[in-house]
Order: C-alpha cells, then structure tokens, then sequence
C-alpha cells in the first residue's frame, strides 16, 4: 500500500462492531451540540422480506428510545412486492421514486433511488443503509454518523465489515463483496492507488454531509457507490474520507450472472471518471449454454448519471423553505 494510502487507512479507520462500542449518550450530545437533523434512507427494490424489520429497528432503538435519527425513509425503488407496506408498517416514511421530483422522469436502479432520496428527505446529515441485510444490524446507524458528529473534518464515511458469503443456502465465513474484491478493488487500485485503504469501496452502508452529496452526481445503477466514493474524494479530499469496521454484514446475495452486470455498471462508472482515449462500450454480453450451444444476450452498463442536486432549482426551492 502507498504511504498516503496507509496513512490514511491508520488514521480514519474506527470500529463500532457491536452496540456496546456505541456511546449513544455522547452521540446525542454531540448531535443536540451541532444542531444537527439526521435522516436515515433504505433504498429497497422487492425486500418485503427484510426491510419492516430493519425499518423498525431503527425505529425503535434510534427514534423512540435514543432520538438520534429524525427521519427514516424507504425509497421505493419500483418494487413489485408488499415492500412499501411492510416498510410502512414497521413506522418509516415510504416515497416511491418515481414520485420523487416527478418533472424530471424516472429511471431504474439503485443510484436513481439514492439521489431522488436528497429531495426526499430534510437532514444536514444523512445514513443511506441496503434493506436486504440480515442479522441485527442496529448499530450499523450510529456507527455510521458518528464520525461526522464527532469531527467536523470528516464529510463522508464508508462501513466495512467482513462479508459471509451464503449460496444456494451454503454460508461461507468470507467470500462475499465478489464485486468488490474480482472487480472494483483491482480496478481502483490500479487507477486510485491512494484509496486501497479503504476496505469496502461498494459498501451499501454510508453517511454523508448532505453540503457535497448536494454537490456531486448519482450514478442511476449499480455505480453509484464507487461513483460516489472518487466524485465526494475529489470534492473534499481523501482525508474527508473515513470508514468504521461494522464487524459482520450479511445479506441477501444475487447470482453470479446479476453481479457480472453490477460489474458492467461498476466499470462503466469507474472508466467515465478515469480519463482514457477509448470510448466505453455500453452493452454488456453474456452467454447462455442451451441446446444448440452458447447464446449470447446482452445488458446495458452505460454510465446514466443525475446531476448533482443542487443543479435543479426544485431541489434548490425545497431546501430554501425548509431552512
Ligand atoms: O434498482 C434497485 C436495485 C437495488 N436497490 C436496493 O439497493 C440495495 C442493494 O441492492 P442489491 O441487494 O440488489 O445489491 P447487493 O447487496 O446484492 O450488492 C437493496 O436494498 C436493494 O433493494 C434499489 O433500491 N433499487
Ligand atoms: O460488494 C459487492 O461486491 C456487491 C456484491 O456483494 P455479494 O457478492 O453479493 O456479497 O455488493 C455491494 O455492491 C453494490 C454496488 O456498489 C452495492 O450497491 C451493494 O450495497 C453492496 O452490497
């Protein structure tokens, strides 16, 4: 690892494995300090399954018992399931995305909910969480926005965590981030050398200062973390950056061929910031085994990207009449 990456990963890695490594007094105190509003977003395609029990975790542990988190949205990212609902039962403010910002359309993927979730919700700081996890999770929230209430240097934190892998209902104790560690970690290593201290680059597990996230685009797919991670490094410099060891993440894992097109959008999103003189190509193909032999079909992994938010004067006019 180069020196600046070392030193960046000895000095702005924290742990808060468990909630007993949580001090949720001083996090309140240092939030009442600051004056500060946080939201807590979960985007969710079809995780009826999971997301009413993370949704009231946070609920309970983080709004009712300590009043750390003021707001939790579920962005409805186009579910077919009883997502929506089962998000609301469990005490969260559910949006669907393509109700978000209706004027300017909608479009699938994660990084779609993700940035219509900016005009969705009100805090200055704010903890975006996946909302297939599995396992108690509960400390995963104030872990996360620690950093950013505790020292105004921080302005964006990633999670990381050692990953399980289950297959086929086999569990393997590591094996998991199979993007991250066959795709992105090679990838930006090679090209941002000065980021591989950062453990979990993919990581669905963040917080931010809403000031940049405001200030930066939002991949629509499967790129926006990674777009994300070298658009806010470039904003406020790699010691704005930092990370918390959130001990173990488990969740619920797509198939091999799913992440090989969550690899196109990961490559396409790395390559558009990387600077080359060849054009990306972007379709994806793929290939099929069938009766007469290999079929090949094909995904689109083009980089489609939002602006950053505070380009939309509606974005603009939501914050001003709510300061
Ligand atoms: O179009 C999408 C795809 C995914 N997700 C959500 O983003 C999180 C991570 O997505 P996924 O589980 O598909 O990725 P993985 O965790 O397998 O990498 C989950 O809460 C999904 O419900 C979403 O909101 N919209
Ligand atoms: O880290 C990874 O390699 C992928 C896939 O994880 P698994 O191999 O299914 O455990 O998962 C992450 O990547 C996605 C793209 O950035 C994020 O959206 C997910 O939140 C994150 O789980």
């Amino acid at each position: 690892m180069r020196p600046d990456a070392r030193a960046w990963f000895e000095t702005r890695t924290t742990s808060a494995a468990s909630l007993t490594e949580v001090d949720a007094a001083a996090l309140l105190r240092a939030k009442r300090r600051g004056g500060h509003r946080i939201s807590v977003v979960l985007p969710a395609r079809d995780e009826e399954a999971t997301v009413g029990r993370l949704a009231a975790d946070i609920v309970d542990r983080w709004m009712r018992r300590v009043p750390l988190v003021d707001e939790l949205v579920v962005v409805d990212s186009d579910s077919t399931d009883a997502t929506a609902a089962a998000a609301r039962a469990a005490g969260a403010d559910v949006v669907a995305t393509a109700d978000v910002l209706p004027a300017h359309g909608t479009r699938p993927g994660k990084g779609e909910a993700l940035w219509k979730s900016l005009a969705a919700t009100t805090g200055d700081l704010i903890v975006f969480h996946d909302a297939d996890l599995l396992g108690d999770v509960a400390h995963y929230v104030p872990a996360l926005v620690g950093p950013l209430l505790t020292d105004p240097t921080v302005g964006y934190v990633k999670g990381c965590y050692t990953r399980p892998l289950s297959v086929d209902g086999v569990t393997s104790p590591a094996g998991g981030g199979r993007v991250t560690e066959l795709t992105a970690r090679p990838l930006l290593n090679a090209l941002w050398p000065e980021l591989a201290g950062v453990v979990q680059p993919l990581a669905g597990e963040y917080a931010g200062r809403r000031e940049f996230l405001e200030q930066v685009p939002f991949s629509s797919g499967y790129g926006v973390e990674v777009g994300l991670l070298l658009d806010l490094v470039e904003l406020i410099g790699l010691s704005g950056l930092a990370q918390v060891d959130l001990g173990v993440r488990r969740h619920t894992s797509q198939t091999q061929d799913a992440l090989s097109r969550m690899a196109g959008q990961v490559v396409s999103a790395v390559l558009a910031r990387a600077g080359h003189d060849r054009a990306v190509h972007g379709l994806l193909t793929q290939f099929r085994h069938g009766e007469d032999g290999f079929e090949p079909y094909s995904s689109p992994v083009a980089v489609d990207e939002r602006p950053p938010m505070t380009s939309l004067p509606e974005y603009r006019a939501l914050r001003a009449a709510f300061a």
